[in-house]
């Protein structure tokens, strides 16, 4: 498939992406983004404004060293000349075309009022800047794209002129006009339309540009490709300026498999999740779980109505299977689980519930009295897991049997003094009894300190397991101090994690169930 031909995939997480507030990309992280972006296939990667800052100058620098694309065309993005100088004098046209990116994609002003008031220059001399700068950089043997800023509220204003500025570029050689909506306003018909009268208008390859403020960015992306649009630009988990960008993994998911076009090589959709998630790590913004096609709930099923029709065919409740994006189902189990819920997690988990019909029914009211009590099973698989494994084998999983355990905090007196708590677990392990005490700087380090200790002396794997996340939530607010306290704490041997659940009246003793579920989830897994 000739990916620079048919159809152009044109990623921009780098350039337009790195616009988003909080989003901070070093030039190591560029390169690592780079190569995810090779590996989803897309045509094109937008590597930044080369000339505009030294670390897109040095990421196009090592790039061209240390890149070994397969798939994609590095794009280096700038603007057209500055009114009144010769693009050849222009530093930042120098810039560009001396970026070693084989393509460059010029932003130019399409908006008349931009020309005037931004600008500050004449409709005339920004045409010439138009012309001049692709000519230039085309003369020089580079592939210019240019990007038509404002292009949508510009045709609004003044037709003739937006189109003279795309007839223009393509005049002096630019391969496509992508249309952008800049300010992100529009909706999906008003984009068709604009796109269908430009496609007809110019007879030039028109692609499209969307920001998501109307939270339409996707949707029109592809009112635009229905239109005659055959480059499309997005980026990775919708990353850019203000809302963002159109997601262009959801814009390409919707083109292979609800339109039935190919736009990625073979197979590599089914990458999508891995990357998104791969990118997601390297830009540190967490991946929202909502997200189409490869947010972690994006094929998540919670209501026990749903899961009784999944039992008998997933697509019942899915619009395609997950697989194709590299996702995967998954049950939650919560007060909202019907059996048919708790059958499919028990086989997710390994467990075949289906001939036990008591059984289930068991488990299914333990979990809806256990969440009404304030416990959340759908966030913490593995006290769950535990559950199940306590109603299926008739014993908790255990490998300790706790006699008491107590935790005291205590302040020095004197300036600058910090609390320190210490923490006393008496326990039986393997025939084993230990009394341990640890210290903290809180009183849950103190007791994971003192627990880990003697489990520890029984079972020496347990100083793999450690704990990364912790989260507390007053659950009946209004009670002030005598409110109910969930905790989920994650834990992790160093190859997987799992999240248990405790709930009490006090936050340590709510605490201490979820640290001590963590720890025998952890010893189970060992052992199995
Ligand atoms: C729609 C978009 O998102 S386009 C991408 C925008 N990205 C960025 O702006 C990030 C990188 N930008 C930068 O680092 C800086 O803005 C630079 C290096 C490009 C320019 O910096 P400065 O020279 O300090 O100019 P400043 O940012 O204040 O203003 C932009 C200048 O570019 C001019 N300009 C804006 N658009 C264009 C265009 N399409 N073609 C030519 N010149 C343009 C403006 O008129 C202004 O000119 P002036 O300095 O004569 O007033
Ligand atoms: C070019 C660009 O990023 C825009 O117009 O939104």
């Amino acid at each position: 498939m000739d990916l620079h031909g048919a159809f152009h995939v044109y990623d921009t997480t780098l350039r337009d992406g790195a616009q988003q507030e909080g989003l901070n990309l070093s030039v190591a992280d560029k390169l690592n983004i780079a190569r995810q972006l090779d590996g989803l296939g897309v045509g094109y990667i937008e590597g930044g404004w080369p000339g505009a800052n030294p670390k897109d100058t040095e990421f196009f620098r090592r790039a061209a060293e240390e890149l070994d694309l397969q798939h994609a065309r590095l794009a280096a993005f700038g603007a057209t000349r500055r009114a009144g100088v010769a693009a050849a004098d222009d530093p930042l046209v120098a810039a560009l075309r001396d970026s070693g990116a084989s393509v460059v994609t010029l932003v130019a002003k399409s908006h008349d009022r931009h020309v005037e008031l931004a600008l500050r220059t004449t409709l005339e001399e920004n045409l010439a800047m138009v012309r001049d700068t692709v000519s230039h950089l085309v003369a020089e043997g580079q592939t210019v794209f240019l990007d038509a800023e404002h292009f949508f509220d510009g045709y609004r204003a003044n037709r003739p002129y937006a189109l003279e500025v795309l007839r223009t570029a393509y005049e002096a050689g630019a391969e496509v006009a992508a249309l952008c909506d800049t300010n992100g306003g529009m909706l999906p018909t008003w984009v068709g339309d604009v796109v269908g009268d430009v496609v007809s208008s110019t007879g030039g390859r028109v692609g499209i540009h969307c920001h998501n403020d109307t939270g339409c960015a996707v949707a029109n992306s592809l009112a635009a490709v229905d239109a005659g649009a055959t480059h499309v630009q997005g980026t990775i988990n919708g990353y850019g300026e203000r809302t963002g960008n159109a997601d262009l993994i959801s814009v390409v998911a919707n083109l292979e498999l609800k339109l039935d076009r190919r736009v990625l090589p073979q197979g590599l959709l089914a990458e999508a999740t891995r990357i998104a998630h791969a990118v997601a790590e390297v830009t540190n913004v967490p991946p929202a779980s909502r997200q189409p096609y490869v947010g972690t709930s994006a094929f998540a099923h919670k209501a026990g109505l749903h899961a009784s029709a999944i039992k008998v065919d997933p697509n019942l409740y899915q619009h395609m299977d997950p697989a194709g994006v590299g996702n995967d189902m998954r049950l939650l189990v919560s007060d909202m689980a019907g059996r048919a819920s708790i059958e499919l997690k028990g086989r997710e988990l390994g467990f075949d519930l289906s001939g036990d019909r008591d059984l289930v029914t068991r488990i299914t009211e333990r979990v809806k009295v256990l969440e009404s009590r304030g416990y959340t099973f759908e966030a913490a698989d593995a006290s769950f897991e535990l559950l199940l494994v306590e109603e299926v084998e008739g014993h908790r999983p255990s490998y300790v049997d706790v006699e008491s355990w107590r935790v005291i905090t205590e302040t020095q007196a004197g300036p600058g003094a910090e609390a320190l708590s210490e923490a006393t677990v008496k326990l039986t392990a393997a025939g084993v009894r230990y009394v341990v005490t640890g210290e903290g700087n809180g009183p849950v380090n103190a007791l994971d300190q003192a627990l880990r200790q003697a489990i520890g002396q029984a079972y020496p794997e347990v100083a793999k397991l450690e704990l990364i996340d912790y989260k507390v939530r007053i659950l009946d607010q209004g009670h002030g101090t005598d409110a109910i306290t969930r905790v989920l704490i994650e834990t992790s041997d160093g190859e997987s994690s799992w999240w248990t659940v405790g709930v009490g009246h006090n936050v340590v003793e709510a605490s201490w169930e979820a640290l001590l579920d963590a720890v025998t989830f952890g010893l189970r897994r060992h052992h199995r």
